[in-house]
């Protein structure tokens, strides 16, 4: 008799929602930094050169050299849950556990490290779900980001006879739910700040220029998240990019430069957000809220505050809520 291919003891099929954030190590260690950067840096997405000249580069280089540099840059930040990053992913996952409904699994994932995307798409997979959601958390979109972790997903399924069927998530940039949250997380923010900023800056995490003039959607969509969030609040909002890496100009203004510049330009007190960043992680608890802190103080600045990502917060986690309910739209039973 051939095989009867169906979930017999699952009652009926279940829908599956992945968020997916970026990755981190598993420790604030240079082995465990070293695996990280080598699978994330070897990423053709993230670092568009050919791999003949930049393999030996990263492997003779970099890897070398950045590991040490970097786990003691997350050991400042590393909790008792571990890195940032994956904590508050985790947290995400679990505060939506439920929102959608019984026949909805909420999952988390990460394109690089774990847990990865591939074994969890299996996972819902063998708890019944013939439909699945991957919700790539960048609200901008960017192929280094978003489209390399739908691209991780698809190569799972390519290697699955019986796909379940799948949606992605859009960028979300402009959707007033996430404005709306950021607007929110922002005021709350501004309240309980001893002093009122002159300046409101918003950091992005940079990318290579090249990557805007090549058709890449990011910088215009790290503008417009800017425009509306000033409109929505009623605030002048700053825009600057971070995290530069390697020797290819970067998208500017540059954050660090831009924190050390405004002092001289009268702006003594300023308020930081990284509106681009789901999950406070390195690049927002160390370089920003650490490193950007003591450039702006010793170039003459007074008063500095980063103001948190929007994370496991109830604005955030509502707005998440929001925007995917709208994509589970169409799978979900009529209520
Ligand atoms: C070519 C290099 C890089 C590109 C392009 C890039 C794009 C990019 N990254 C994020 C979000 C995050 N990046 C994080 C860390 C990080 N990023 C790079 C390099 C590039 N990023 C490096 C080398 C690192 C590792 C840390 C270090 O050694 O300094 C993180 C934080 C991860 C964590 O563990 O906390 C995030 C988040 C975006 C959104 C983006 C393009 C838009
Ligand atoms: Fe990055
Ligand atoms: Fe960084």
């Amino acid at each position: 008799m051939a095989k009867f291919q169906d979930h017999p003891a699952i009652p009926s099929p279940r829908i599956g929602v992945l968020i997916v954030n970026l990755g981190t190590p598993d420790a604030p260690e240079a082995g465990a930094v070293r695996r990280y950067l080598r699978q994330f840096l070897s990423d053709r997405r993230v670092v568009e050169i050919p791999p003949f000249l930049w393999q030996p580069i990263l492997r003779g280089i970099i890897l070398n050299v950045r590991p040490k540099k970097s786990a003691h840059a997350y050991a400042q930040v590393w909790s008792e849950d571990g890195s940032p990053l994956a904590a508050i992913t985790r947290r995400q996952a679990g505060a939506l556990k439920g929102a959608f409904g019984e026949s909805v699994i909420v999952d988390h994932a990460m394109r690089y490290g774990r847990p990865a995307i591939g074994e969890r798409i299996a996972a819902l997979k063998d708890q019944g779900c013939e439909r699945i959601l991957i919700a790539p958390l960048y609200p901008q979109y960017c192929a280094a980001t978003t489209a390399t972790a739908n691209d991780a997903a698809f190569a799972a399924l390519a290697a699955m006879r019986w796909q379940p069927a799948i949606r992605t998530l859009p960028p979300y940039h402009d959707d007033p739910a996430y404005i709306a949250a950021l607007k929110a997380s922002l005021e709350s923010a501004l309240e309980k700040l001893d002093f009122a900023p002159d300046a409101i800056l918003a950091s992005f995490h940079g990318m290579p220029e090249r990557t805007l003039q090549l058709g890449d959607p990011y910088h215009c969509h790290c503008r417009k998240t800017a425009r509306l969030l000033s409109e929505a609040t009623g605030r002048e909002i700053q825009v600057a990019f971070q995290s530069r890496f390697g020797r290819a100009k970067w998208l500017e203004p540059a954050t660090d430069a831009t924190l050390a510049a405004m002092p001289g330009r009268g702006i003594r007190k300023v308020a930081l957000v990284a509106p681009g960043f789901s999950a406070d992680c390195l690049e927002t608890l160390e370089e920003l809220a650490i490193r950007g802190k003591e450039g702006f103080l010793a170039a003459g600045g007074t008063d500095f505050a980063y103001l948190p990502c929007l994370n496991d917060s109830s604005p955030g986690v509502e707005m998440l809520r929001s925007i995917l309910a709208r994509e589970l739209a169409g799978w979900l039973p009529a209520s």
